[in-house]
């Protein structure tokens, strides 16, 4: 039998000090030479002491405002943890656990061996673990099972990255634990992700003062949580991002070290005047520099300010005819369902149809079903009472439902809503009133209802996933909205949002050949593809330039012209159902700037598969 590598490497590393190179990484070498320096016993199984609760309060509260800022993040890897019988973790600087959340049967499993809150889980207090290892290297790290350096926590698989604050500074870690035996193979790249979005908020807040610079080799990129962020000051690397780091190939030390003139070989008006830059390896990189307006004309001056407006929406006669008809059936207490491809421009519809309703004045409130796990949506829908669950608010919460009241509720991928919520909305529909969670007195409500999904709900009614009553009643009018690629009017609709967006004040002409290929794109991600590309061009050109096919983004430049989208690639092989699938995923990644999650809800996949395709 072939002997397991991890438990020969572990083996002769306890025996004879020298491990064979290649079964372990040697970040896990690295690891155990630390710990058998400092004593720790490979066969302990001593559990790290908890804080006292004093103690951990105190800890916890001058955390507060970092579990905060990590909190959609720690959400939305909550819904891989669940998936794969996982806990998400967040620890401070110094490895302590703040939170887990997660599958509660791992949860316990892994409370045996003291994965908790107010324990410290630094490598020099528990050996080598994904935790503590990650901040003893300052990298993103993964131990699995015998890795582990304490023979008890070989239960676990563990992933984790620092989070690091602007300045290089480490603020946590975050990291995303399971059974060691259904190791998650993706999970170091969504803690990674994760972390990245993180990061890429601590940069919101602004550097008075200093010149805050976005860059990326791909421009679709920049404004998303990939783009390097680099902030000079006085000329001398002040803060940076991971990205940005890497795209110069600098490390967080650099931090305060390095200045422009090592960076790069042109100067910062360079950037300003071109929206590109020369690295040091004489490649170029795109970008901007923050709130820099450009000088080159009183009319650039203007129209580089700020991001281009959103179009104003535009309806084909069609439309225009189906929102006269749900603005009546709105009025009239009919509930609505708004159906179409994603992009296709569902909530701008259903914005339209609360404009011109007699309920205009009202509150608009939209919720996204499929944006909210389980648990958190059924307290932000129904609300709940005061002291309700752990970390609910002191006082209580109304509630999307009630915060309708008088006005419309606007629920958007209502095909996701898990069963056991339908059961509760459905009722709240036929009784007109609200039971917030933790008890309490019924609430009357008031408020018109329209729905919207991009799937089949009949489908999803005869798998049992949606509720047939609900169904009827959600859906007592339908609205279909065509994607792009059926419309016949796509000529005058991209003149219309090219001019909305200000082209013609900017005096940027398109060239015929460029718009032709606009034309005939089959736009996947119908109207938010086609205005967000639109935007890119308009943003990357100058006041007066012409664009030529140049100016597309890769896709259509290569000529993608696929005026009808196949359902299913016609029977060329294998080869072409990849290459259909990849192409789906980055255009879907690309529509939801480079929010995985985003991404991989439209698409009806997990985000793990759809990191495992894209290797994001
Ligand atoms: N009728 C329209 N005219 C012009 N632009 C539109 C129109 N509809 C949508 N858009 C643009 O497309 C973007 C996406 O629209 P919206 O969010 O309404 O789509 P959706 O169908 O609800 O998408 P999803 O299913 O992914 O939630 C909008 O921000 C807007 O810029």
């Amino acid at each position: 039998m072939t002997p397991d590598p991890i438990q020969h490497a572990r083996q002769r590393f306890f025996s004879q000090k020298a491990v064979p190179g290649g079964l372990i990484p040697q970040s896990i070498l690295r690891s155990w030479t630390r710990c058998q320096a400092l004593g720790l016993e490979g066969r302990a199984n001593a559990l790290p002491e908890p804080l006292t609760a004093y103690e951990f309060a105190l800890t916890a509260g001058e955390a507060e405002a970092f579990k905060r800022l990590c909190r959609p993040e720690v959400e939305a890897l909550y819904a891989d943890a669940q998936a794969t019988d996982s806990i998400v973790i967040l620890t401070n600087a110094s490895g302590l656990v703040l939170d887990t959340i997660g599958s509660l049967d791992f949860a316990e499993r892994a409370a045996r061996v003291a994965l908790r809150p107010g324990v410290p889980w630094s490598e020099q207090v528990v050996g080598t673990n994904a935790i503590g290892t990650s901040l003893a290297e300052g990298s993103p790290i993964e131990v699995r099972g015998a890795e582990h350096y304490l023979e008890c926590n070989r239960i676990l698989s563990c992933s984790a990255i620092p989070i690091m604050g602007p300045q290089g500074n480490v603020l946590g870690v975050l990291d995303l634990s399971g059974p060691a035996e259904t190791h998650h193979a993706h999970a170091l790249g969504l803690v990674k992700l994760a972390a990245e979005q993180i990061e890429h908020r601590l940069f919101e807040q602004g550097f008075a003062g200093a010149d805050v610079v976005r860059l990326h080799v791909d421009p679709a990129m920049l404004g998303t949580s990939r783009e390097g962020i680099l902030v000079f000051e006085d000329g001398r690397l002040k803060a940076a991002n991971r990205h940005g780091l890497a795209l110069i190939g600098r490390r967080f030390d650099d931090i305060g070290r390095a200045t422009w003139a090592d960076l790069f070989r042109e100067q910062l008006a360079s950037l300003v005047e071109n929206g590109s830059l020369k690295r040091e390896n004489g490649t170029t990189l795109v970008g901007r520099l923050e709130g820099f307006r450009r000088a080159t004309a009183p009319r650039a001056r203007v129209a580089r300010s700020g991001p281009s407006p959103a179009p104003s929406p535009i309806f084909d006669p069609e439309t225009t005819r189906s929102l006269t008809r749900a603005v009546r059936l709105v009025d009239a207490a009919v509930p609505v369902l708004i159906r179409g491809e994603t992009g296709t421009g569902k909530e701008v519809f259903a914005r339209t149809v609360h404009a011109r309703s007699g309920r205009s004045g009202k509150p608009l409130i939209a919720v996204n079903c499929a944006a909210l796990p389980e648990t958190l949506m059924e307290a932000e829908l129904f609300g709940y009472q005061a002291g309700a669950f752990t970390g609910a608010r002191p006082g209580g919460s109304k509630g999307t439902l009630r915060e309708a009241d008088g006005g419309v509720l606007f629920l958007d991928e209502i095909g996701d809503m898990p069963l056991a919520l339908q059961t509760k909305l459905l009722r709240a529909l036929q009784e007109r009133e609200v039971v917030p969670l933790g008890g309490g007195r019924p609430v009357p409500v008031d408020f018109l209802l329209i729905c919207a999904t991009n799937r089949n709900l009949w489908d999803l009614v005869e798998a049992g996933a949606f509720r047939s009553d609900l169904y009827f009643r959600i859906a007592q009018y339908t609205i279909e909205l065509s994607p792009l690629r059926h419309r016949s009017d796509r000529v005058q609709l991209i003149e219309q949002i090219w001019d909305d967006l200000g082209a013609e004040t900017q005096g940027i002409v398109m060239a015929q050949e460029c718009r032709e290929r606009l034309v005939t794109y089959d736009w996947p991600g119908n109207f938010r593809q086609l205005v967000g590309c639109l935007r890119a061009m308009m943003a990357l050109c100058e006041p007066g330039e012409t664009l030529t096919v140049d100016a597309l983004p890769p896709d259509l430049r290569a000529g993608a012209a696929t005026p009808e989208r196949p359902a299913f690639p016609r029977g060329r092989g294998q080869a072409t159902l990849e290459a259909v699938t990849t192409t789906a995923m980055q255009d879907a990644l690309r529509a939801a700037r480079g929010n995985v999650s985003l991404a991989a809800r439209r698409l009806g996949v997990s985000r793990s598969t759809l990191y495992r395709r894209m290797q994001v």
